[in-house]
């Protein structure tokens, strides 16, 4: 279903949930987190990447999960009960022997609406500061993912998936106008990349952009970075985070949303007789 609101406007929650090494208790605090989100007339729900385990390759296999399977279920139930669609973050996937990590998506009525599989995965080695592989243990999804809400659609991207600027693009030219991103950048490129990354996707694509961290633990072997936000099609940072555990509340306006582009309208001046990005997967939705 595409369309907006009456009034082009619907509010949207990231929760940024500290994350622990009790798996019930992550998914007992994403439920009640939820409900209280949605009490605030939250429409649209975000939660962080790794929602349900602690982030880092050594307990991927511990806390991986076939979907469905237990923390979608709980994802499914809170998206149901409280009517909102939930952007459930990510959890380890396990499917055929191998590991994703994998974000799914629930309607207002509990129905899983998609799966996306991180594409791009986060392996990088700055000496002295980090070297994470998320390619040691798991798998690269291959598909882009989408979805129609009520309002808007939205894309789908996690974590490292934003800092490829053509994954953004195609979602914006194939119609979104929200791209949502669980994520947990960390202490060294958190400060330095995490806010610039999302205000560049939102103003090159005029597209707002809502990403999702787990809250710091400085006392993990992988410290997130924190500092969820909400980023508007002009660049400027509309709802953000601290490090701690909390929800934060933007009114995504879609309204504004064309306002800006009738005012810089980039879109129509590009010039696909001279560059394009395409994507091999002609016809996804
Ligand atoms: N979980 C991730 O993909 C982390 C990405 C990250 O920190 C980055 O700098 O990129």
């Amino acid at each position: 279903m595409t369309g907006t609101s009456l009034t082009g406007k619907f509010r949207l929650a990231v929760i940024q949930l500290q994350v622990t090494g009790v798996k019930a208790d992550n998914l007992s605090r994403a439920r009640r987190l939820v409900k209280e989100a949605a009490g605030q007339g939250s429409r649209l729900v975000l939660l962080p990447e790794c929602f349900n385990s602690p982030y880092g390759t050594s307990f991927f296999s511990t806390y991986a999960e076939r979907i469905p399977g237990e923390s979608t279920q709980v994802l499914s139930e809170a998206a149901r009960e409280n009517q909102v669609y939930l952007v459930g973050g990510s959890i380890p996937e396990e499917d055929d022997g191998k590991l994703y990590n994998s974000c799914t998506v629930f309607g207002p009525n509990g129905e899983l609406i998609l799966k996306h599989r991180k594409i791009h995965l986060f392996d990088i080695d700055i000496p002295g500061k980090i070297r994470f592989q998320e390619s040691e243990i798991l798998s690269p999804g291959n598909s882009l993912s989408m979805f129609d809400t009520a309002f808007c659609k939205v894309g789908v991207g996690i974590c490292y998936d934003m800092r490829f600027a053509e994954l953004a693009q195609l979602y914006s030219r194939k119609g979104c106008q929200l791209l949502v991103y669980p994520g947990a950048f960390n202490m060294t490129t958190g400060p330095a990349h995490w806010e610039l990354l999302q205000r560049g996707r939102a103003l090159d694509n005029q597209v707002y952009i809502a990403t999702a961290s787990p809250a710091r633990d400085e006392t993990a072997s992988y410290v997130a970075w924190g500092h969820s936000a909400v980023v508007n099609p002009w660049g400027e940072v509309i709802a953000k985070a601290g490090a701690e555990e909390g929800i934060i509340y933007a009114d995504i306006d879609l309204q504004y949303l064309a306002g800006v582009r009738q005012q810089i309208p980039i879109t129509a001046q590009r010039r696909d007789d001279l560059y394009t990005v395409t994507s091999v997967q002609e016809g996804s939705s």
